[in-house]
């Protein structure tokens, strides 16, 4: 038995030199029609003229998802209730740019932010660091997300405080680990003789609670405020991304806006059929409707793009990992988990299950034309790269008969390429935004509201209680109506 390739049709996309080949999704002519022309009907390009428009997506938080105007450099209007964000906007935009000059002499930076106010900066700081041509300021930038003390520790242990500078970043502040942290690090200038002034001056905020940042201590002028019409997973756009700014320069911030910017409007206006986020997103419905698909995994061939995945794990599962419609019914299909890492790292992990288990397992591959970095190797290893980003996904697609049922590739296991021209910090902003695309798209195929995160609260709440019952040192702790007997026992066994 001889396999035959698995092609579609017409699998050549572009859009601002971003190619995204579906040729091995194995989607036929009429199969795309077809995914087209129920996502017309189902309303697609009216939500996406409702998203960039400010109407209120977001229909249980009754707000808007306006992460767009982040990235809107051409300022045109974008208007909440009549009024237009883009001067408060450009306001932010101004006061980085002042700030990347007023910076002198800093030898440390310390984030401290989780979720959606850490991933976002952490990923471009890291794919940034060495790519040919960005310059790096040569701060150390820190990234303090754990409330758990070994990550504090192993910073603290390499700043400088007399000359570190804190960036207290959450949307709400109020995120217990994002606070504690901060009291920690302030605990540390203190201890390190830092005086009261040199303390006000060392720290940050970046939130739209500007009010509790003040309550904490934290300068007026040192407040760099985001709004409530942007999601935390979704905020990287905005004063969240200081650290680029403050690293590599405005400019290169700039640069960044722009990519995203370039892919909204290309989202924005293509057709359906031309729209690269929304070919994904069909893909990977198809992928659904035939299989029963249950995860999904994004390989990025480019050691740099390593923090992609867990970016997109939050960007995916907290934005789509729902089982109730924005009708309050259950729905079919929701995000099947996400997961991936650098290849061709990943191949030596993961990759046997992918082509020989028994699930069946949606691919991202993603890959950059040009070598990144500039060591004489560079040619011959992205060669080498490359190779192996194509050989693992025609493998995948086509499979290998064999006598030996050992050595029998099934094949027929569908994958996506997408091609960078480079990695720069335009292309990552165009990357991360065609993604942010691709979710929001695939929350109105599936009827979900990709902008609240209810499931996350719940074990917050009740994280309360059990702190409480662990400070007591107790090892009596009866079973409650907030703790139960299981973690009771746990309780008791940890106080004894
Ligand atoms: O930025 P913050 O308000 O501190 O929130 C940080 C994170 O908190 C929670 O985990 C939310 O589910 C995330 O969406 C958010 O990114």
């Amino acid at each position: 038995m001889s396999l035959q390739p698995y092609s579609s049709p017409q699998p050549l996309h572009s859009a601002i030199n971003v190619v995204l080949d579906t040729a091995y999704q194995g989607i036929s002519d009429s199969d795309w029609k077809n995914l087209f022309a129920s996502a017309r009907q189902s309303g697609l390009e009216q939500f996406i003229a409702d998203m960039f428009a400010g109407k209120h997506i977001n229909n249980s938080e009754d707000r808007p998802a306006l992460h767009s105007a982040l990235r809107n450099l051409s300022k045109t209007p974008v208007l909440i209730n009549g009024a237009d964000v883009m001067p408060a906007v450009d306001d932010v935009w101004r006061r980085i740019d002042a700030l990347c000059n007023k910076w002198v002499g800093v030898t440390d930076v310390i984030h401290i932010g989780i979720g959606g106010s850490d991933f976002g900066p952490r990923l471009a700081i890291e794919a940034l660091a060495h790519v040919p041509g960005i310059e790096s300021r040569g701060m150390r930038m820190h990234f303090l997300a754990n409330i758990d003390t070994a990550e504090l520790a192993r910073i603290l242990a390499h700043a400088q405080p007399h000359s570190t500078r804190v960036l207290i970043v959450s949307k709400s502040f109020t995120t217990l680990e994002t606070t504690m942290n901060a009291k920690a690090v302030v605990a540390w200038l203190k201890e390190n003789d830092c005086t009261k002034s040199q303390i006000a001056h060392a720290l940050y905020a970046v939130t739209a609670n500007v009010t509790a940042a003040k309550e904490f201590g934290i300068e007026e002028d040192n407040i760099y405020p985001f709004w409530d019409w942007v999601g935390g997973r979704y905020s990287v756009w905005s004063a969240v991304g200081l650290p680029i700014a403050l690293q590599y320069g405005f400019e290169t911030f700039k640069q960044f806006l722009a990519g995203a910017e370039s892919i909204d409007l290309h989202f924005k206006n293509a057709p359906l059929e031309e729209n690269l986020p929304v070919i994904m997103a069909l893909a990977l419905l198809y992928q659904q409707q035939k299989h029963d698909i249950k995860a999904y995994a994004v390989i990025p061939y480019a050691d740099a793009l390593d923090w992609f995945p867990k970016w997109l794990q939050q960007l995916d599962m907290e934005s789509n990992g729902k089982s109730i419609d924005r009708d309050g019914k259950p729905v079919k299909h929701s995000s099947p988990i996400v997961f991936g890492s650098a290849g061709s790292n990943a191949q030596h992990s993961y990759f046997q299950l992918l082509h020989q288990g028994t699930e069946i397992i949606p691919i991202d591959f993603i890959a950059v034309r040009e070598p990144m970095s500039d060591r004489p190797e560079a040619v011959a290893h992205h060669h080498i790269l490359l190779s192996n980003c194509l050989a693992q996904a025609q493998a995948l697609a086509n499979g290998k008969d064999d006598v030996n049922p050992n050595n029998v590739y099934p094949g027929k296991r569908p994958s996506n390429l997408l091609l960078l021209p480079k990695l720069n910090a335009f292309y990552l902003g165009a990357l991360l935004a065609l993604y942010e695309n691709r979710t929001a798209t695939l929350g109105a195929l599936w009827n979900i509201n990709s902008f609240d995160q209810p499931g996350v609260e719940y074990g917050k709440v009740l994280a309360k209680p059990i702190e409480k019952a662990l400070t007591s040192h107790q090892n009596n702790i009866q079973a409650s109506a907030e703790i139960d007997a299981v973690t009771a026992a746990r309780i008791n066994f940890l106080n004894s």
